[in-house]
């Protein structure tokens, strides 16, 4: 309508000022300047959270999405950087690039430190709800596929975590614990995977925690590897005895992003007891609060060897969701050791090795240690793993 109005008022103007035989072209020309700016639609992603100095996660998504689409040929000017393992395309500013979704066709283009997505109005439904999912979703896969899984290391007083690969093949397959438990733990982490809709409908952030306890080599750094890959989330393992103040432990953890893991490792053994216990209730604070809303789809993890030393405050109910027990090596647990390391699924030394398990508390570490020794040759393996056990 307004479009009608505006052109009527145009060709009065138009038969007064402009000669006949240009009117329907000025017309037509001021026509589609009008359509144009009535129809298009723009969406503006900041590179920072507001007025915080945390980079936003849209605005990495649609930078790392955006290298596979840019035409080195059909822009003036690139950005070329290395970041990390590889160099990568980057869309410089005031440059623009076409992408097509769904038959859609929609222009990124980069503006001071916003992106900005144009496309037609009539789109706007399809292009929030499936468009920069999809984005997000694809960023999530490059990033993967491009480095494999990480494990960074946030100490002494945060400045640049340390990242590796990581690099651990431990997975639920490999892992020797009870069966049981082994496939509660994956109904619990499928559950989770799963639960966005639930979590959102029950109001409270999409994180899960899970207390890990046991003696050393029992598996527990094996098991946080297993969810990893499982989940194909990176890992972020924090020292908090080098975390001394709020705003810290708030920027640590505002700048992990979603789909990962935090892990605690023996969080009850800093030296420190007093500054141990202000920044653990602080995280407790922090896991309660509005805080853990800023980042979704987190699992935080605690270790502890001995849970006789663990807080009250944690083992509480409602704050660990699950407590997982990574006992000494029990008959199940060292059958899948055996098929792990020596590719056996039975042995008559099997029964021998199930009494002695009963009374002999014996670590899968060091079981898996015996094993080693002698791959080639099970059952001198074997055998040599009893007498380790009955001495
Ligand atoms: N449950 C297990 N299943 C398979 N391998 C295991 C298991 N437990 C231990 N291992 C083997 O022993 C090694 C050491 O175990 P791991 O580091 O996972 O134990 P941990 O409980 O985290 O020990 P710590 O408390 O000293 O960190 C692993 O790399 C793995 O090879």
């Amino acid at each position: 309508n307004d479009v009608l109005t505006v052109g009527k008022e145009f060709r009065a103007l138009a038969d007064e000022f402009i000669p006949r035989e240009y009117q329907d072209y000025y017309i037509h020309e001021m026509k589609k300047i009008i359509l144009n700016n009535d129809s298009q639609f723009t969406v503006v992603i900041d590179e920072y959270q507001p007025q915080s100095n945390v980079q936003d996660e849209m605005f990495k998504a649609v930078e790392t999405y955006l290298t596979t689409k840019v035409d080195e040929s059909s822009v003036r000017k690139i950005n070329v950087c290395k970041n990390k393992e590889n160099l990568s395309v980057k869309l410089n500013e005031n440059e623009e690039i076409f992408d097509e979704f769904d038959g859609v066709q929609v222009k990124w283009s980069k503006i001071g430190s916003c992106y900005e997505l144009t496309f037609h109005n009539r789109h706007r439904f399809m292009i929030l709800e499936s468009y920069l999912p999809y984005v997000l979703e694809q960023s999530n896969a490059i990033k993967s596929e491009e480095s494999g899984l990480k494990y960074h290391m946030i100490d002494e007083k945060y400045h640049e975590p340390k990242t590796v690969i990581l690099d651990n093949p431990m997975t639920f397959k490999t892992l020797a614990i009870e069966p049981d438990l082994k496939k509660s733990i994956i109904e619990d982490l499928n559950n989770f995977k799963n639960g966005k809709e639930y979590y959102r409908r029950i109001g409270k952030a999409w994180k899960r925690g899970y207390l890990i306890h046991g003696p050393s080599g029992t598996g527990k750094s094996s098991l946080i590897s297993s969810i990893a890959n499982y989940l194909n989330y990176d890992v972020y393992d924090i020292d908090l005895s080098n975390v001394d103040s709020d705003s810290q432990l708030k920027n640590i953890l505002l700048e992990i992003p979603s789909k990962s893991i935090l892990v605690f490792e023996d969080f009850d053994e800093c030296e420190n007891v007093q500054n141990r216990k202000d920044t653990f209730s602080r995280l407790l604070k922090f896991m309660d609060g509005m805080w853990s809303c800023c980042g979704e789809e987190r699992i935080f993890v605690f270790t502890t060897k001995c849970i006789d030393n663990v807080d009250y405050t944690l083992l509480r109910p409602g704050r660990m969701d699950m407590h997982i027990h990574m006992p000494y090596c029990t008959f199940p647990a060292f059958k899948q050791l055996a098929f792990n390391y020596l590719d056996v699924e039975d042995h008559r030394l099997f029964e021998r090795i199930d009494e002695l398990l009963q009374y002999v508390n014996v670590t899968p570490a060091e079981v898996a240690g015996e094993l080693m020794k002698c791959t080639r040759d099970p059952t001198l393996s074997l055998e040599r793993l009893v007498a380790y056990l009955e001495r």
